[in-house]
């Protein structure tokens, strides 16, 4: 079904466009919104009760574009309220905190809300996402870093940005690109652009970067099982190498990964023998 995609227009002409906003409470949704509006931050949290809505004009390329914004409120008590609102949009506002690991590791779930309100013919490929890891101004209480953000999201063909609403870095280029975005999409006939980062590396690559982040030892790292031989650790090292070699792979997060795996392999050949 393409509900969510405004009618086709011709270049030049005006077009109608919704925007929402989603994650968790507090990540800073409504000051994202507030800072590229307003041009100011607010500093005190006054929590969104239900869905805050505005309305914006921008102009991209020849194009006036008039943009209706709803902020939805984070907190779980407002489901009810926010699942009358995902239906009909063309742009996606995803944020979490940097500092807050809970709020990234939720972004799932927010798909998963806004898809299960779509319901069976919703489909998600016409809407542009941004990602918005936001309050980057915080460095001493970051925990998710950039690449592990940019891997979530390149890999499912979002866009990315690191943003501060409260210094205002990132802010314009993120409304910008997000716009320009939704404009070729309207053009494209609803069809959302391939991002050069997302078809440059593959999902094996992705997930491979993300299981070994989260690996616990060099064992897991390397996927063997404790005790394993000298040749099962080289064939699964050489495996691994070829996919993640930073010659051949480009993923966020990938030379780090590759780092970690030569590591791994040093240290557990260092013990067999
Ligand atoms: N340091 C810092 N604080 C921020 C930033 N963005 C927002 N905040 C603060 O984080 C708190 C929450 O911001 P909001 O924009 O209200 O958060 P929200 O995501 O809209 O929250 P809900 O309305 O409950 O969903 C406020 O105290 C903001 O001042 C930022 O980039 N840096």
């Amino acid at each position: 079904m393409e509900a969510n995609i405004p009618k086709r227009k011709e270049p030049g002409k005006s077009l109608r466009i919704k925007v929402i906003s989603m994650g968790n409470a507090e990540v800073g949704k409504s000051c994202i919104i507030k800072r590229y509006c307003e041009k100011r931050f607010v500093s005190k949290y006054l929590a969104t009760i239900g869905i805050d809505y505005g309305v914006t004009k921008v102009q991209v390329r020849d194009r006036e574009i008039k943009v209706n914004i709803f902020d939805m409120a984070g907190h779980p008590f407002f489901y009810e309220v926010r699942n009358e609102f995902y239906k009909d949009t063309q742009g996606v506002i995803l944020v979490y905190d940097v500092g807050q690991k809970d709020s990234f590791d939720a972004l799932d779930a927010w798909l998963a809300e806004m898809k299960q309100d779509l319901g069976p013919h919703g489909n998600m490929e016409n809407i542009v996402f941004a990602v918005c890891a936001n309050k980057i101004d915080c460095a001493k209480h970051r925990c998710v870093d950039e690449s592990e953000g940019r891997l979530w999201a390149e890999s499912k063909g979002f866009l990315y940005f690191e943003t501060s609403a409260q210094t205002g870095e990132g802010i314009s280029e993120m409304f910008q690109t997000f716009y320009v975005s939704i404009v070729d999409l309207c053009e494209n006939g609803g069809k959302r652009p391939i991002t050069n980062s997302s078809a440059s590396f593959t999902k094996e690559q992705a997930d491979t970067i993300r299981r070994i982040r989260n690996s616990k030892d060099s064992w897991d790292m390397l996927g063997v099982k404790p005790g394993a031989s000298r040749d099962e650790v080289n064939k699964a090292y050489r495996k691994l190498a070829v996919l993640l070699h930073p010659d051949k792979c480009v993923a966020p997060g990938s030379e780090d990964a590759f780092k970690a795996v030569v590591n791994a392999r040093t240290a557990l050949l260092k013990n067999i023998k």
